[in-house]
Formats: structure tokens, C-alpha cells, sequence
């Protein structure tokens, strides 16, 4: 039985640091079982647009609603939405067993599919390389049992293989799952999304409609 549409929108997030405007007036919708694009320059705001969403930056204002219903604290809500940084967040001396029990993610899960995270289960996070320590905090949040997942550059320290296999599992999470996707491997957010916002170096969100011209038009692209 398919589930009911649960829709989420943070809109008017205004942010700034000593004057300097990073964020203005951003509006994103997600929605249950799509993928949503997030691309932009480096340094236009989209790791602390990601953080605005859970309420983890000081923004002047903003709104977050699920199917129109006010949100306060996001973050303090996993069951609701979870969100992978771009920097290590689980202690080091957990062990990835610890880690996905904490998340209430079951290695069961992960072993057929990721083999060798499971054969890592024993080991402490702080003694995984970096790719290894990258894919086992990603299968944390998208495995977990929420229903919004904000990505933050996940295929960062991937090699391609784990790459590919890291958007399977992202398109089947995204059946149950709203997905934001911020990352610059734009091909893969292309092919991956459903929709898909650019970030202006302005601070504002632009919904794409002809993705890759759009995306050469404000420069993110070469022309070539
Ligand atoms: N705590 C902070 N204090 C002051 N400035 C900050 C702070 N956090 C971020 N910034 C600035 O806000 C801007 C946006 O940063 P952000 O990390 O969101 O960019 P980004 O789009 O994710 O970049 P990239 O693609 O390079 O990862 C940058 O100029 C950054 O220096």
C-alpha cells in the first residue's frame, strides 16, 4: 500500500555573518518519495542552507513546515528528518555495530547489500579510512527510519564504484524517504533528481527547469 505524500517546505530563511548576506528569503519544498537537487557555487551557502533546515544555524528567520504544520526545533525531531554534514559526526571510538544500533539501523540490513562494512562491523570508527568512515555514516542517516534526509555532499571520499552503488540505495530510500541532495557531482544530482534548486551566489534558491543550460548559463558549468 503506497503511503500518503508528506511534504516539507522551509521558506524566508534569512541568514548572515557581520553583514555579509548568505542566505535570502530561501524557499525548498521536498516531498516523500522524490530526490531534490541542491547545486551552487562553493562558498554560496548550501551546507549552511542544509543546517538552516534543521535549525542549527542563528538565522534571522525562518519556517519550517510538514504538511503546513509549524516545525521548532528539526533537529531534535529524527524521526522526522535526519541530516549527513560534510564533516565526521560519530564518535571515534564507537564502533560501527554501536553506531548503527544507535541510529536503529540493522547490520542485517546493510550485510547483503555492503559487504564490507559489515566485515568492519568490530572495528572503531576512528581506525576506518576515510571512504570506509564516509560510506558507514552515510548508510547511517539514509538507512534510518525518518522521513526527510538532507545529504551534504555524500559522494565525497567514494570511490566511483561506491558511488554507483550509493545511488541505488539513495533511489530506493527515496521511495519512502524526501531526499535533498547537495552535492558537485551535478551529474549524478541530475540523473538523481526529481527536481532541482540552484543556489545563487545572491543567496537565493531557483527551482531549474532546463537543468544543465542553466546551470552553463550561471557560470556553474563551462559553456564549452
Ligand atoms: N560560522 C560561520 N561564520 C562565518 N561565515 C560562515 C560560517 N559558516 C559559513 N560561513 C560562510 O558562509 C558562506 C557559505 O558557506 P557554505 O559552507 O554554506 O557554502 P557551500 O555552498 O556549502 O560551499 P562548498 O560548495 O564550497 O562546500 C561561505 O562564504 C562561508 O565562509
Amino acid at each position: 500500500m503506497n503511503r500518503p505524500t508528506t511534504t516539507l517546505e522551509a521558506d524566508s530563511i534569512w541568514l548572515q555573518f557581520g553583514g555579509r548576506k548568505i542566505l535570502q528569503s530561501v524557499y525548498v519544498k521536498l516531498e516523500t518519495g522524490q530526490i531534490t537537487g541542491l547545486l551552487g557555487r562553493n562558498g554560496s551557502g548550501k551546507s549552511c542552507l542544509l543546517k538552516s533546515i534543521m535549525g542549527l544555524m542563528p538565522t534571522e528567520t525562518q519556517s519550517v513546515r510538514v504538511d503546513g504544520h509549524y516545525v521548532e526545533k528539526p533537529y531534535q525531531q529524527p524521526g522526522l528528518i535526519r541530516y549527513l554534514p560534510q564533516h565526521p559526526f560519530v564518535p571515534p571510538s564507537m564502533t560501527i555495530r554501536a553506531a548503527f544500533d544507535w541510529y536503529g539501523v540493522k547490520m542485517d540490513e546493510i550485510a547483503t547489500e555492503y559487504p564490507k562494512i559489515d566485515d568492519l562491523k568490530n572495528q572503531r570508527i576512528g581506525q576506518l579510512s576515510g571512504g570506509e568512515k564516509r560510506l558507514a555514516e552515510i548508510l547511517l542517516i539514509l538507512k534510518s527510519d525518518t522521513a526527510f534526509v538532507l545529504l551534504d555532499e555524500p559522494f565525497s571520499h567514494l570511490m566511483p564504484v561506491q558511488i554507483e552503488q550509493l545511488q541505488q540505495t539513495i533511489r530506493q530510500e527515496s521511495r519512502r524517504k524526501g531526499i535533498l541532495l547537495s552535492d558537485h557531482l551535478y551529474r549524478s544530482v541530475l540523473d538523481l533528481s526529481d527536481s532541482v534548486y540552484f543556489l545563487n551566489t545572491g543567496g537565493r534558491t531557483i527551482r531549474l527547469n532546463a537543468p544543465e543550460q542553466e546551470l552553463k548559463d550561471r557560470g556553474y558549468l563551462s559553456s564549452e
